[in-house]
């Protein structure tokens, strides 16, 4: 890990803006319909009817913010990393990021199953701006991180790691970037208590190099100790932009008034 982060943005100016920014699913996969569907729907056998995941989303975060995206399941906050990491794309509005991203959101980190670790190593630190040499300096670091299992197994396909072991090697790489804008979605909750521990600890000294964090929990403990700013995701909207205690507050008062 670096402890010199390069910045491209001047200090006052917002590393991500978010305008308007919707996006639009298909709500079912494929299914069956009947021949009478069929018929009026021209022959196809795919459920048309979309929803917003997200729609009429605005905000912006300036260079070392730490923000925590609060909301119940299916509200729009994955979809909302995976738009500011660029890996989806709007159908209103824009996200505008105006620095590197280092995302770990999917629990594999976006490796490949059939590539060894090793392999994906170099390809991630690569698709990130890494040289063979740059990763190679760093690559013993990055598997004493992910810990001994790995180690053990750093040349059998990704797809033959368990998911604890996949996060710890995609966490490992992740933090090992020089990208100033870190992506974590709940993959802190996989690990084991040790290996969360150790994720903290990185996790707090990326803060303390003024790195830019956005991260996805359900853990209150995890949002709190990381977090200063929320935004509270709800059907699709931000309902709430603010201090994080004050976020999980109301959040916390919709959860019990709901049940
Ligand atoms: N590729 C996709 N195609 C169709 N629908 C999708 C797709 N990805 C997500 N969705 C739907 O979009 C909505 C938002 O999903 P998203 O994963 O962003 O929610 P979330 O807030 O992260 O939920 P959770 O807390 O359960 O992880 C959900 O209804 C989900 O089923």
């Amino acid at each position: 890990m670096t402890d010199v982060v390069e910045w491209r943005t001047a200090p006052d100016q917002p590393v991500i803006t978010v305008e308007d920014l919707g996006i639009e699913f298909l709500r079912g996969r494929k299914r069956k319909l009947s021949l009478r569907e069929m018929i009026y729907r021209g022959g196809t056998s795919h459920n048309k009817e979309t929803f917003w995941a997200l729609r009429h989303v605005s905000f912006e975060v300036g260079r070392g913010e730490a923000v925590g995206l609060v909301g119940g399941n299916g509200e729009g906050k994955s979809t909302l990393l995976k738009m500011i990491a660029g890996t989806l794309l709007p159908d209103e509005g824009r996200a505008r990021v105006r620095e590197g991203v280092a995302p770990l959101i999917e629990l594999t980190g976006g490796f490949i199953g059939e590539l060894s670790a090793r392999e994906n190593i170099y390809l991630t630190a690569g698709l990130h701006g890494m040289s063979t040499e740059q990763v190679d300096e760093r690559f013993d670091q990055i598997v004493e991180f992910a810990g001994p299992q790995v180690r053990d197994g750093i040349d059998k396909p990704f797809r033959h790691f368990s998911s604890g072991m996949q996060v710890r090697l995609g966490f490992a790489v992740i933090t090992c970037l020089d990208e100033p804008i870190i992506l974590v979605d709940e993959v802190l909750a996989v690990g084991d208590k040790a290996f969360r521990e150790k994720c903290y600890d990185r996790m707090e000294a990326l803060l303390e190099q003024g790195r830019t964090l956005f991260l996805v929990s359900h853990s209150e403990g995890d949002l709190k100790r990381f977090c200063t700013r929320g935004l509270y995701l709800k059907g699709g909207a931000v309902v709430q932009d603010g201090d994080m205690d004050a976020v999980l507050d109301q959040y916390n008062d919709d959860i019990m008034s709901q049940s």
